[in-house]
């Protein structure tokens, strides 16, 4: 069995440097299913730090311009090239990866195994479901596995080693997409993962006019913004508020939630809040079961009172 693990690379000042942590932890699941070649795919790339990884037994650098900005089609293309000798396709369980895999079983006509956080054999994998509240075992049969490795479950490989490093060609460019610019999102406010104060506004608000009410307390407060998926799904806040299970996770010093219920997902992501205030015009709601301070009360009476006085 010969496995092909995708390094992770970021892109750092203009350059990509392969990100270590992730792709060592990734080679410790490859290392169990047999001898790991290394690809690395970015634009400057060397493969140094990869062959460091101990249990690859080859890198293989793909130095193009093509692979600068992390498209994912042409580092499909390139993977689907090279799979020929490979039992499995692995990479770790990363956003990028997750662009890219996905396109490479479609392209091999394969299964694609997602967020595997146990190796149980060469074709039978473990991956947790319905929230990480089971965990499945799966068994495939395709001629080429492809796994995306959950890398909270394995200890990172050791940089002990050094595995030859071999230059693979560029596949072309598929001419499927194109780099248009990057740009960060800038913003007064404390980043919502750090930040020692969150607002957070939910369903309750009614509108994404409304939401505005929840900025402005935050505001107030010198607080970051958080939402519930629900009021992210109703289009009053951005995707990058959403706080919860399959959102952003934070523990700050005061979490306040608005118009939220309290449902397990939301509680998931906002937890371990050291003082949790909700202000919830259902004196039932499930929030009041976690919060130290309570407010049953109409929302659009309440907050503006307390921005006001907050100011
Ligand atoms: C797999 C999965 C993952 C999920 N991930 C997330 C996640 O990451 N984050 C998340 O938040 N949810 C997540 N959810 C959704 C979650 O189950 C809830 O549906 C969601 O959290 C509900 O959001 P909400 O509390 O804003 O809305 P609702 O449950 O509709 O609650 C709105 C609350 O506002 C109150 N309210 C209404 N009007 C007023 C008013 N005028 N004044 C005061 N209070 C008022 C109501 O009493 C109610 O309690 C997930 C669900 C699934 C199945």
């Amino acid at each position: 069995m010969t496995v092909l693990l995708i390094a992770e690379v970021s892109r750092i000042d203009g350059g990509s440097d392969v990100n270590m942590d992730a792709t060592a932890k990734a080679m410790t699941a490859a290392a169990q299913l047999g001898e790991v070649h290394v690809l690395v795919a970015g634009e400057g790339v060397t493969g140094d730090g990869a062959a460091t990884l101990e249990g690859a037994a080859k890198v293989l650098v793909a130095d193009d311009a093509l692979y600068a900005n992390g498209l994912a089609e042409p580092v499909a293309d390139l993977v689907v090239g090279l799979a020929g000798g490979y039992s499995h396709i692995v990479a770790p369980s990363t956003a990028a990866a997750k662009n890219v895999l996905p396109r490479i079983a479609a392209l091999l006509d394969v299964m694609i195994l997602p967020d595997v956080s146990g190796i149980v054999d060469a074709d039978t994998f473990q991956r947790p479901i319905y929230a990480g509240n089971a965990i499945q075992t799966v068994r495939s049969s395709d001629a080429v596995k492809v796994l995306t490795i959950r890398t909270a479950g394995f200890e990172a490989a050791a940089t002990t080693g050094s595995a030859p490093i071999e230059a693979v060609s560029a596949a072309g460019d598929p001419g499927l997409s194109s780099f248009v610019e990057d740009k960060v999102a800038e913003s007064d406010r404390p980043e919502l993962t750090s930040a020692g104060r969150v607002v957070s506004g939910g369903r309750g608000i009614g509108s994404e006019e409304d939401f505005a009410m929840v900025e402005k307390l935050a505001d107030a407060l010198g607080a970051a913004v958080g939402a519930s998926r629900a009021a992210v799904d109703s289009g009053y806040a951005p995707n990058d508020w959403q706080v919860g299970q399959t959102g952003k996770v934070v523990a700050p010093e005061l979490y306040v939630a608005v118009g939220i219920s309290g449902a397990i997902q939301h509680l998931a992501g906002m937890k371990d809040s050291k003082v949790i205030v909700a202000i919830n015009k259902d004196e039932d709601a499930p929030i009041f079961q976690i919060a130290d301070y309570g407010l049953v009360a109409d929302l659009f009476e309440a907050v503006p009172e307390l921005t006001q006085k907050a100011s």
